[in-house]
């Protein structure tokens, strides 16, 4: 345990993500539009995962419901052994808090709060930080690169670095399972690149599964599997 209670999974083996026969439509004036049909996956602690595929097949969908934001119409979802969608809303939410760490494309970092402040923000949600925390946050920053730039705002930092605040973020609470949405998108190839390793780095740090969708060929490369989404389910595809 830690503090608040919070249980590691990550060294207990059990730290793994399964998604059984997931489907997914969205209400229209018509027919429902029937996005994931049957989608499954499993991943044990320490893997990373791309999953790709044509803009609208569905892959920001698939991470909302991975990241419990947005529940399955059929199927299993399995987190650490917990199905998220059993748990009433307020559990869900301290159970994603802290279990699940997101990144996306465009940071969704406070621009009112400097780097450290915006890294301590998961930490709120259980009250004021501790002194834990603070070490934690200020650790992450250097792991990231951005000692120097702790009381910046987000406004002051290039769009890499921004992205390296929302890494750091991620990574406060010791998620077991890290979401990334495009988290190289707006960026050049060589900061994409560096991205990309630290991202990795961290996540091995953690053992954590780490999943991430992507338009990028060399972000998807990096991982060591990948699945392309199509016809509403994922289909493995072999690595070169
Ligand atoms: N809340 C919603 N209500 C109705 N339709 C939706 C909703 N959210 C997404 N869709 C539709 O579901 C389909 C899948 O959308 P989704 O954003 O998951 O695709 P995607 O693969 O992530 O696309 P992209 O690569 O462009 O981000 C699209 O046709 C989209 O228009």
């Amino acid at each position: 345990m830690t503090r608040n209670g919070r249980t590691k999974h990550n060294d207990k083996g059990q730290g793994m993500l399964v998604v059984e026969n997931v489907k997914k439509s969205y209400a229209t004036v018509g027919q429902p539009l029937r996005v994931l049909e049957d989608v499954s996956l499993r991943l044990e602690p320490g893997q990373s995962a791309a999953i790709v595929g044509p803009s609208g097949t569905g892959k920001t969908t698939l991470l909302q419901i991975l990241g419990t934001l947005d529940q399955p119409d059929e199927g299993r979802v399995s987190i650490n052994g917990t199905d998220p969608f059993a748990l009433d809303e307020k559990a869900r939410a301290a159970f994603r808090n802290q279990t699940i760490g997101f990144v996306f494309q465009d940071h969704h970092l406070l621009p009112q709060l400097s780097v450290i402040e915006n890294v301590l923000i998961p930490s709120l949600a259980t009250g004021k930080p501790t002194a834990d925390d603070t070490r934690r946050a200020e650790a992450l920053i250097e792991a990231v690169g951005l000692s120097e730039r702790s009381t910046h705002l987000p406004g002051e930092l290039s769009g890499g670095e921004r992205e390296r605040v929302a890494i750091a973020r991620a990574m406060l609470m010791r998620p077991t399972l890290i979401l990334a949405d495009e988290p190289t998108g707006n960026l050049d190839a060589k900061t994409a690149s560096d991205i990309t390793k630290l991202l990795l780095r961290l996540q091995a740090d953690e053992n954590a599964v780490l999943v991430t969708v992507t338009h990028s060929l060399a972000l998807a490369d990096a991982m060591q599997s990948q699945f392309e989404l199509t016809g509403g389910a994922l289909v493995e595809r072999s690595m070169a």
